[in-house]
């Protein structure tokens, strides 16, 4: 038996005693547990994967993230699902598989041809997911939920790429059978052949957003996994929710933050200001690291390697001189507020020629094999998700009810 009261806007890690998941204790007459915003209390398990926030460690399925960076982006993604490494015919299976679906049939290109060229590429792919026909058979020997969400996966790259050619006004792009898929997606999105370095670069950045424990993208998408709605509400949901600039949206705001500040001499006075004025600065500060996050320390070197030219050079410098500026501001106020995944991942991408405006559907281009992995495990055994509310409204009988 639990209770444990977590008060809002403090941190303490309230850890519950063990308690079979999913169940919890009924809510009867004991003091009900309360959260506004569930930081620090425990809702469900996972195997997926593990983010230790104090020592800024993450790793997927027991392996640090340091080291799977290097591994071809596909493998990782059946690791994150499945929990094992594929064998070699898995894995000539998965990349046929997804070359395949990361083209568009003449029916989707029809409904996305529909789909307002201004509308923001996540509302986009939250629209676009449920109206996809998923395959009804299996091909990869892992059930039909997992070939469903690897089919959503796979579409998901292509959609990006095409409602970027069609905002410019060029033609849909195939994928070309036996290119990698980052290849394969970078092709399709600029209509040019991507360099080996790029790809390696893109594979990287991608495996680093891949999974994230329980985020809220991921999260809502357990909510909606929950009522037993299908795998494309789910991953609508998590996309819908990854929107948001507090979570993956602070992808674009980051970089557009260093567009707009021009220059790595006024960054410290855009600090100051913000923090004056009680305004965020985008890609910093986690509810789960209370240091700094390990994918931006792999991210920021790979930006240095990338930003050669002069425009993404200052961007770069920028972000650095906010991050220094940062650093003094927060800890001259005792806050442990480090830079997130998102802060340099957009210099990264910004050096691969993505407009900043999609840099959150890559996101979920990346997320959606984490997302497909907590429908997998949570489909397993769980229970409808549903919370309570404290009523702070009128009590019955105290209100006007002649105007009705
Ligand atoms: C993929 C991802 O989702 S990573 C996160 C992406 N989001 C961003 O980069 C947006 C900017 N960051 C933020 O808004 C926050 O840091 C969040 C939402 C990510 C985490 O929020 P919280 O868990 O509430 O942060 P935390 O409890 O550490 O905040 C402590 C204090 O630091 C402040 N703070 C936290 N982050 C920032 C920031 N980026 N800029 C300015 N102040 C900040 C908070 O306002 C709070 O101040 P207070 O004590 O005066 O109220
Ligand atoms: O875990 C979180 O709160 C945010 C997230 O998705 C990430 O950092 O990748």
């Amino acid at each position: 038996m639990i209770r444990k009261i977590n008060l809002s806007n403090q941190r303490p890690r309230v850890y519950c005693e063990k308690v079979p998941f999913p169940r919890s204790p009924p809510m009867t007459d004991q003091q009900p547990l309360v959260s506004h915003d569930l930081a620090g209390v425990i809702v469900g398990e996972t195997a997926i994967s593990d983010v230790q926030g104090e020592a800024g460690l993450l790793n997927y399925r027991g392996f640090d993230i340091n080291d799977l960076i290097d591994v071809p982006f596909l493998h990782v993604a059946w690791l994150v699902l499945f929990g094992e490494w594929p064998d070699s015919e898995e894995k000539s299976r998965l990349k046929s598989f997804m070359c395949r679906h990361q083209r568009l049939s003449h029916a989707e290109q029809d409904l996305l041809g529909h789909v307002s060229r201004d509308l923001h590429p996540m509302l986009m792919l939250q629209g676009m997911v449920p109206l996809l026909q998923l395959p009804q058979e299996e091909t990869l020997g892992r059930g039909l939920d997992a070939e469903q969400g690897l089919f959503i996966a796979a579409k998901i790259s292509g959609l990006i790429a095409a409602h970027y050619r069609l905002g410019q006004s060029k033609g849909i792009l195939r994928p070309t059978a036996g290119k990698l898929y980052h290849d394969n997606f970078l092709r399709m999105f600029h209509g040019s052949d991507p360099t080996p370095e790029q790809v390696r670069m893109l594979d990287a950045a991608q495996i680093l957003q891949m999974e994230h424990s329980f985020n809220a993208g991921t999260f809502a998408g357990r909510v909606c996994a929950s009522t037993l709605a299908p795998i494309q509400s789910v991953v609508s949901a998590s996309i819908g929710t990854l929107f948001g600039k507090l979570h993956g949206g602070a992808d674009q705001a980051a970089l557009e933050m260093a567009m707009a500040i021009g220059s790595p001499d006024k960054a410290a006075a855009y600090v100051e200001e913000c923090l004056a004025n009680k305004v965020k600065i985008m890609g910093m500060g986690h509810r789960e690291y209370r240091t700094v996050d390990p994918r931006a320390k792999i991210l920021k070197p790979m930006a240095m390697e990338l930003c050669r030219d002069p425009d993404s050079l200052r961007l770069l410098e920028t972000l650095v001189a906010v991050e220094e500026a940062c650093q003094r501001e927060f800890a001259g106020r005792g806050k442990e507020i480090w830079a997130n995944v998102e802060f340099y991942k957009g210099a990264v991408f910004h050096s691969l020629g993505i407009p900043t405006h999609y840099f959150t559907a890559m996101f979920a281009q990346a997320r959606v094999f984490g997302y497909v992995a907590h429908f997998l495990e949570f489909r397993q055994d769980s229970r409808l998700i549903r919370p309570r509310a404290e009523y702070v409204g009128h009590p019955v009988g105290s209100r006007d009810q002649s105007a009705a």
